[in-house]
């Protein structure tokens, strides 16, 4: 399936485009792996908050640029370890920071639905961002770890209780205390991934899998996102459920009985809606 990217915004290290109701959003640094530096991060969030504005855009392409001019790819291998200073990753002013955890926030509370398309290494900070992705469709040559306790760095956030969910609690502490690598085969395996694919059919299975999701209805893909994020997030991710239970209420005729009444300056008449059992 071919599909006409049309570019959405100019960065400096991601690119940014969208098709129909599809955004793909590609980190740009395959010189260093596609590891993020804060200023990745921060164009990464700018994007995704685009893509949370845009009432067209249903399902986003989270991916690498690849392959780098030696042949080898990668969805990102976390933290540019170069740009690392004593309290987090320096910006360009030399201020410390960590938001990648921000952006980790966004995807997952995103009410829509976000799948990681990885060829080559998911690694460190890398692995954690598919991790928190809905869907993750591998390619054959892909790599997945962490190396956080090889390098001087931890996340334990989703990083390890939700990877923990996902692959078992004797899996996850495999994969942070011994920090081997596995292959696409080995993640499909221990239901990292949801399906591995020929690395030259990766974006057109993301395609087809994105445009089955966009046939689906959008409230209640929202709803479902935000009910299995609320069964993890604790109170967090019941607030999440419950703006999506608002949001529902606030479109019904009831909800809007109490609106105008305040604006009319009248009681309101709640009696002509029935108590359901
Ligand atoms: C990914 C590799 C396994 C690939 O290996 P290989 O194919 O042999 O390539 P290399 O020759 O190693 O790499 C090519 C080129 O890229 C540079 N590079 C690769 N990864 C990084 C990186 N992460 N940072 C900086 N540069 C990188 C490498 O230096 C080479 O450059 P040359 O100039 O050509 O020499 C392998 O590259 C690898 O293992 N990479 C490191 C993976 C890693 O350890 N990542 C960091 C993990 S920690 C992290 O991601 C922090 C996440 C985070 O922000 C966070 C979140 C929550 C709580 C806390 C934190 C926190 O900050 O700690």
């Amino acid at each position: 399936m071919q599909v006409e990217w049309q570019v959405a915004k100019t960065y400096e290290d991601i690119l940014y485009y969208k098709a129909g109701g599809i955004a793909k959003i590609v980190i740009n640094r395959p010189h260093k792996r596609n590891a993020f530096r804060p200023k990745t991060i921060v164009e990464l969030y700018d994007a995704f908050c685009d893509v949370r504005e845009d009432p067209k855009i249903g399902v986003v392409l989270l991916t690498g640029a690849g392959p780098h001019t030696d042949g080898k790819y990668a969805f990102c291998s976390g933290g540019d370890q170069s740009v690392r200073g004593k309290a987090g990753y320096l910006d360009e002013t030399g201020v410390p920071r960590l938001n990648v955890l921000d952006l980790q926030r966004l995807i997952r509370s995103l009410p829509k639905v976000v799948i990681a398309l990885v060829a080559g290494y998911a690694i460190g900070g890398g692995h954690v961002l598919h991790l928190i992705c809905d869907l993750t469709i591998a390619a054959e040559n892909a790599v997945f770890g962490q190396t956080g306790p090889k390098v001087g760095s931890f996340d334990g956030g989703f990083g390890a209780s939700y990877l923990a969910r996902i692959v078992g609690q004797k899996k996850a502490r495999e994969i942070w205390f011994l920090c081997r690598q596995y292959s696409a085969a080995e993640a499909l395996e221990m239901g990292l991934v949801n399906c591995v694919v020929p690395l030259e059919q990766l974006e057109t299975e993301g395609v087809t899998w994105a445009n089955e999701v966009l046939q689906k209805s959008p409230i209640a893909i929202r709803c479902l996102k935000a009910a299995f994020n609320a069964d993890c997030d604790g109170q967090a991710g019941l607030q999440e459920l419950a703006g999506n239970a608002t949001l529902l209420y606030y479109m019904t005729e009831e909800g809007a009985e109490g609106k105008q009444a305040f604006l009319e300056k009248r009681p309101p008449d709640f009696q002509q809606y029935p108590w359901l059992p």
